[in-house]
Formats: C-alpha cells, structure tokens, sequence
C-alpha cells in the first residue's frame, strides 16, 4: 500500500507523445518504485496508443481515485474524460480535441485540490491549437494559477540534479521583460521560491543567485540599467529581510560547475535564460514544477515532440522523474503537516 494518494496525470496533447510516456511510466513502475498514478483520459485514446504501439498494457477505468492502487499493479488506471480518438493522428496536433486535454487538467486539478489524489503531473500541451480553440493561457503555469484563484503567483521552476532554475518572466516576448520585470515581482517570487524550497525540498536555508538582465550585468550601467535601478534594490530589501540572496550575477559566468556550487537555484529575468542552462545540462532529468500553489504540480521538462509522437522511441525519463518529484513533495507535505499538528 502506498504512503501517498495516487497521482493524477494529465493526457497532454494526444497527438504528442504524452499517452505513449505514460504508457512507458507505468510500464517502468516496478523498476522506479513509482506511487500508483491513474491518468485522465478517454480509455480509447490510451487503448490506441498501446495498440500503434504493440504494447501489451492494459487499462483498468475507475469509479474512484481510492481505487488506483488496486489496479495499479495490473493496469494502467484510467480516469475516465469524455471524449473519443477520432481526431487523434500521432504527430499532428489538432484543436478538435482541446476540451479533451483541458477537461484533463481540470479534474487533475480539482482531485488534487480536494485532496482526492496527491499531486497533478501534467503531460505536455501544444499551446498553439490550444490557442486556436480560444484557450486564452500562455500555458499550464498561469491557468493553474487561475484555476487556484485570485491572488495566486505562479513561479516555474525547472530542476535537474545539476540546476535549478526560475524564469521570472515567463510566456512573454523578449521586449515585454524589462516592463514586466518590478522590483515588487522579484520579491514576490524570492519569498515564494525560498518558502518553497524549505517545505518542498526540505532546504532549510536556500541560496538565492539572481542572474543581470543585460551583458555583464549591465557593465555598472553603461549597458543597460535594469540592475541599478530594479535588481540591485530588490536584492537589497530582500537581504534586509534576512534572504540569503545574490546577484546581480552576470548569466554567461554563472552556470558552470564551480558557479552553481554557491547557490541553490537561479532566479533569471527571462525564459530562455534560464531555461536553456538547465535543458543543456540534462534535457531528459529535468523537471518543470509550479512553486506557489495550493497544491502539487510537476510536468515534464520537454513539450509534445510532435515529430517523434507515435514511433515508439519517445524518452519517459523526465515524465518519471516528474511522478518521484510529485511524490516526494506529497510526502514532505505530509511529514511537515504531521509535524505542525503534533507540536
Ligand atoms: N509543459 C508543457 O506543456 C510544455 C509544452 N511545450 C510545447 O510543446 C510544443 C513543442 O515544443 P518544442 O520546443 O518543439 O520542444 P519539445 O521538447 O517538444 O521538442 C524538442 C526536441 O526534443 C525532442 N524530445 C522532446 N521530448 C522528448 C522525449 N521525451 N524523448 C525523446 N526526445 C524528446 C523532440 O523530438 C524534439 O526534437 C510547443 O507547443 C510548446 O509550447 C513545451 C514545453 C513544455
Ligand atoms: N518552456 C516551459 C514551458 O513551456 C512550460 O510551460 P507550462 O505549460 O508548464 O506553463
């Protein structure tokens, strides 16, 4: 019996590779040591994809989430979304089956909220015909912000075993970020994040590295002042209020071996910034985790890969390392809740 609820997995885009990784995922469950996880997705969509596949897997629907670890061992548990494979062409990602995929993520995140299932993993959208059926999200980090109401700050945090790293703008064009960039935001995401890594990750005292938005930091101002006038006094007040917390830090000095010794996550003004060091670093380790909620979310750390979905050699590494994420955090939670209740 496990020692956490299940997890609930999201379907992801079905023309990308997500059914084929969870399929993959449950198949590497004994090998991993994985916590029973259901998925929620029309049974069809799954039932296709082990056939394209010539998986012997099967599937188990449940009525309830209580019911995932009876399965677990037999079947992969289906969470059943309605819907039906009839739009689904691997490779292609199509709008038709929108409200297939978003369905997906409301009932993780409803089961998770109502602490019906532990965490919700997410497999990866294809934000772009998701937009055409009027999903008016830059992606899941900022509608599982809304979905947890008003006032919710989402922070991405992207983590390997080498790096992490928080984007602190996130879906954004490039000359959005030095409007989008406050100094109240980086306070906001310092205290999220350092709060964050001590419940989550059991760091009692997290390093903060806060990478300069301009070369060199800004060479003191004679290439771009966004340090002086925005970073800089952030860093300032956050040190003040006790943050351990550094920076401006030049982003090309910052990511090697030595550099990332003195910190425990890097805080970068923009997405590929920060993304890039650590998809380089290890593209099929890493996981993408959403700090500020008022539940669990881990994703993969890559996208749909339309252009290997249904041949068969798609990597579950990432999605697997997301599942030990989730529940590692699920049981943090509960040994700190246990440990507030009884002091
Ligand atoms: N959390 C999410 O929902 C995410 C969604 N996306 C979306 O995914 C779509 C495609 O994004 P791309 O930039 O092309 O990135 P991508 O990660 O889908 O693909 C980049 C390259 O990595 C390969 N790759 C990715 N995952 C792999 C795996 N598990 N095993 C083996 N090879 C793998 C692909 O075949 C491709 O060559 C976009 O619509 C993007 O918005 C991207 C990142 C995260
Ligand atoms: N590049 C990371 C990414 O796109 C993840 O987006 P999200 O869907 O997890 O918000």
């Amino acid at each position: 019996m496990s020692d956490i609820k299940p997890i609930a997995m999201t379907l992801g885009e079905p023309g990308g590779i997500g059914p084929e990784l969870a399929i993959k995922a449950w198949l590497a469950r004994a090998e991993h040591n994985l916590p029973p996880f259901f998925i929620l997705s029309p049974k069809i969509i799954m039932d296709q994809t082990t056939e394209a596949l010539g998986l012997q897997v099967k599937t188990k629907v449940i009525d309830e989430v209580s019911q995932t670890g009876k399965f677990f061992e037999d079947a992969l548990p289906v969470f059943e979304i309605p819907g039906n494979g009839e739009d689904i062409k691997p490779g292609t990602a199509s709008s038709k089956t929108a409200s297939i995929v978003i369905d997906s993520i409301i009932h993780g995140v409803n089961l998770t909220r109502s602490g019906t299932a532990s965490a919700v993993v997410t497999n990866p959208i294809q934000k772009s015909v998701l937009y055409q059926a009027g999903f008016n999200h830059p992606g899941h980090t900022e509608f599982l912000a809304e979905l947890s109401g008003p006032g919710t700050i989402p922070v991405m945090m992207l983590a390997n075993s080498q790096l992490r790293v928080v984007p602190m703008t996130i879906h954004i064009a490039l000359s959005e970020v030095p409007k989008q960039l406050t100094a109240e935001i980086i306070k906001q995401l310092v205290r999220i994040t350092t709060a964050s890594l001590q419940r989550d990750l059991g760091l009692k005292k997290p390093r903060l590295a806060i990478a300069g938005l301009n070369p060199h930091a800004g060479e003191d101002g004679s290439m771009g002042d966004e340090e002086i006038k925005v970073i800089r006094p952030a860093i300032m007040e956050l040190r003040d209020e006790g943050f351990d917390v550094v920076g401006p830090l030049p982003a090309d000095t910052m990511f090697h071996a030595e550099a990332r010794a003195n910190y425990d996550v890097a805080l970068c003004p923009y997405h590929d910034q920060a993304l890039i060091p650590v998809k380089t670093l290890d593209f099929h380790g890493g996981v993408n985790v959403t700090l500020g909620l008022p539940f669990i979310r881990t994703s993969p750390d890559h996208g749909t890969a339309l252009d290997i979905a249904g041949k068969g050699i798609a990597r579950p590494d990432s999605l697997i390392a997301a599942i030990k994420m989730a529940a590692d955090m699920a049981r943090k939670r509960a040994a700190g809740n246990a440990a507030s209740q009884g002091a």
